[in-house]
């Protein structure tokens, strides 16, 4: 069987793309692992189907590189809106539907802007704050992001007593650069290493800056991968609404995979 795909990648968060409209493709952990796989496959944080859905555009289903099927993915979906823009799905303005629910978005020729889920209901514990913003997101402040140590941190908190009974969580560690922008490194589920780029943890990061620092919204977020903003509207204490993640979503490269070579 012969798989065509393209390769998308937003600020360096990188994901197979699948025009599964025909619901033909395999769904299987092991082949999405293989083939996220940057030694043995293609090479991805993830893989992303675009399916047909009634009353929308189109459905995003999303799998980490692990070949689990995630939560929601913020750059995945700005990725999935210009995939299906380029599919000519719509022209510039979107609804589809992810694990999350509904997302609406705005295709612009050098950016994306994604509206995320709302929020409501910061957990705050010391420096740390958890939230979900369509995946679970804790959120650190450092003082030195490139000396952060993001791999061994992340990876424990994510396993850790608190967070891995529950299914373990994305761990952002964030220094505040300014008075309106955040430098935003992240360690990953799924992915169990350090990203470059995450669009939900990126977002709770900005939520969590407002909801403790009074930082205003729009906010600059700078990742290893480039740059993003996040622009809401705070209704009350931890609660939000209008949420969008703007930013590039770039087309790398398409190809054929043959699933027979495994
Ligand atoms: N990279 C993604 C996050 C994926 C979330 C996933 N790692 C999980 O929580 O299982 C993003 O841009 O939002």
């Amino acid at each position: 069987m012969k798989i065509s795909f393209s390769k998308y990648q937003g600020t360096g968060n990188d994901f197979i793309m699948i025009d599964d409209r025909a619901e033909q493709f395999p769904v299987d952990k092991n082949l999405i692992a293989f083939l996220c796989h940057r030694r043995f496959g293609i090479g991805a944080d993830g893989l992303i189907l675009l399916r047909n859905a009634e009353n929308y555009d189109f459905r995003m289903v999303y799998f980490n590189a692990d070949g689990g099927e995630g939560s929601m993915c913020g750059n995945g979906g700005r990725c999935t809106v210009r995939f299906a823009q380029d599919l000519g799905l719509f022209e510039e303005n979107t609804t589809f539907i992810a694990v999350d629910g509904e997302h609406k978005a705005v295709a612009c020729e050098d950016e994306i802007f994604l509206n995320m889920i709302d929020v409501s209901g910061i957990q705050h514990d010391g420096n740390d704050d958890f939230m979900n913003t369509g995946s679970p997101h804790l959120v650190t402040y450092v003082e030195d992001i490139e000396a952060a140590e993001v791999f061994n941190e992340g990876k424990k908190i994510r396993y850790g007593d608190v967070y891995g009974p529950l299914g373990g969580t994305n761990v952002n560690f964030v220094e505040v650069l300014n008075e309106d922008s955040l430098y935003v490194r992240t360690y990953e589920r799924g992915v169990e290493d350090e990203t470059y780029s995450c669009g939900t943890g990126v977002t709770a990061c900005a939520l969590s800056a407002h909801d403790r620092l009074q930082m205003e919204s729009p906010i600059n977020v700078k990742t290893r991968g480039g740059n993003l903003r996040v622009s809401f509207v705070a209704q009350a204490p931890g609660k939000f609404d209008n949420i969008y993640l703007i930013g590039p979503a770039i087309k790398v490269f398409e190809g054929v995979f043959k699933v027979d070579d495994l």
